[in-house]
């Protein structure tokens, strides 16, 4: 399906924020992990939740979900022998499950996104794997990847963080379980360390024990742990909320979204500041972002590795800042649903944006005066492409299309919906 996004001088409204795409992943993941029965409240709906909740039920987790809280009596450290995981396009979900796949005899993870995650590198992961005498099949790196486990033991292991973090994450999820204690030291640079701070949050919510180093290089992991069956809240979803703030502050607008907690260890929650740097009129308390856009913005520098999953939004919205903008520190974008720094300035350049790349930085020479659209845009399968392209659609001269936009349900099935309840001008058509 494709959308057609007409310029919208004005957005007015409120919406709940979606619930977190990565606080689900990880509360699905140690719910199965725990031998009782778990609550989740709020959980997310989307591709990458729907495909933890799919391979969780298939290593042996039982899930029963009602319209708010989804109850999961786990597997434990024992799952069950399954042959096959299908993990959509989920990136998240393949790293964290190759990990926990070390504890069945044989899973084959299959490759149903060739032009996508079926692309995206896991070496770094296969390596510490290996270290732990886990032995993996796969494609220079790629999808389609088997995991023979068994019985790993623990012990001393790297792993690098210059791609990304997902796999620093997943050690730590299967390690306290492990019969020996072990010992994880992160190799180069830490990419997205923020999310690791989730992961950690989280581990400590289901009751496991981790010492981890200020610079959270270094983790020492006691063996033989038990993940506790809890009972769990999603707290609102800043990445997906970006988007739309991002939406409301290149328009004139009056846009309140609530469900966005101000304590909260999501990075992408720096959109409030990037926006407010930008001189974006808003406001957030009691978890409550009120934002009253002028449409008008200025340029702005910010190191993109703190809200990784933000930066796109934040783009857009400097398409139309006075001045010239930068993103720095933002090289790991190259590795995620599509190249997120060519394809996506690919996009944007044809939109009209006046934008310059380099290997680890995106530079905007901004556009107050709007762009000119009418083209039709590729979404390369990113659900962020997507929702970034749609904002400069609504303060572009013509209207743009964008192709296959039904990808935004990766992470955000409702947010055309959401923009279009504020007064965004959307139409689905068939591709
Ligand atoms: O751990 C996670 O849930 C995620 C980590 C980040 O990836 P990288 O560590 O690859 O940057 C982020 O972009 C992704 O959406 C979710
Ligand atoms: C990169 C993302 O997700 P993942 O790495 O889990 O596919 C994302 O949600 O933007």
């Amino acid at each position: 399906m494709d959308v057609i996004v007409t310029p919208t001088p004005e957005l007015k409204g409120e919406i709940g924020a979606l619930s977190s795409k990565n606080y689900t992943t990880r509360y699905l993941l140690v719910a199965a992990l725990a031998e009782g029965t778990s609550t989740i409240h709020f959980p997310a709906h989307s591709e990458d939740s729907d495909a933890m909740r799919r391979c969780i039920r298939d290593l042996g987790a039982v899930l029963e979900e009602d319209d708010e809280k989804i109850v999961i009596t786990g597997f434990g450290s024992k799952p069950v022998d399954v042959k096959e995981l299908n993990v959509g396009n989920a990136g998240a979900v393949l790293r964290f499950l190759m990990a926990i796949a070390a504890l069945c005899p044989e899973v084959t993870f299959v490759n149903t996104y060739p032009d996508s995650l079926g692309k995206r590198p896991h070496d770094d992961l296969i390596t510490s794997l290996g270290q732990l005498g886990v032995e993996v099949e796969h494609q220079n790196g790629r999808l389609p990847i088997t995991i023979r486990g068994g019985q790993p033991r623990g012990g001393k292991i790297t792993v690098s963080g210059s791609v990304s973090s997902q796999y620093l994450s997943a050690l730590l999820f299967l390690t306290p379980l492990l019969e020996e204690d072990s010992e994880i030291t992160v190799l180069h640079d830490l990419k997205s360390k923020v999310v690791v701070g989730q992961t950690l949050e989280v581990l400590a919510q289901a009751g496991i024990t981790i010492e981890a180093s200020e610079d959270l290089m270094t983790y020492k992991v006691p063996g033989r742990q038990k993940y506790v069956a809890q009972s769990y809240t999603v707290q609102g979803d800043y990445p997906g909320s970006a988007a739309v703030l991002a939406a409301a502050a290149v328009t004139k607008s009056d846009v309140i979204i609530h469900r966005l907690p101000v304590e909260s260890k999501q990075g992408e929650k720096a959109v409030v500041d990037v926006l407010q740097m930008m001189q974006v009129p808003l406001t957030h308390e009691n978890d409550i972002v009120h934002v009253k856009g002028t449409g008008q913005l200025q340029a702005v520098e910010f190191d993109g590795d703190a809200a990784t999953d933000a930066v796109l939004a934040m783009v857009a919205a400097a398409v139309f800042a006075e001045g010239t903008s930068r993103f720095y520190n933002v090289e790991n974008l190259r590795y995620k649903e599509c190249d997120r720094i060519t394809d996506y300035l690919t996009e944007l350049r044809k939109a009209g944006a006046n934008v310059e790349e380099r290997q680890a930085e995106i530079i905007v020479h901004g556009r107050p005066e709007g762009v000119e659209g009418g083209v039709t845009i590729d979404a390369h399968y990113d659900h962020r492409v997507i929702m970034a392209l749609s904002i400069v659609g609504l303060r572009a001269k013509q209207p743009i299309v964008i192709r296959d936009a039904h990808h935004v349900a990766k992470s955000y099935p409702q947010y055309f919906d959401h923009i279009q309840a504020l007064g965004a001008n959307i139409e689905w058509v068939q591709g």
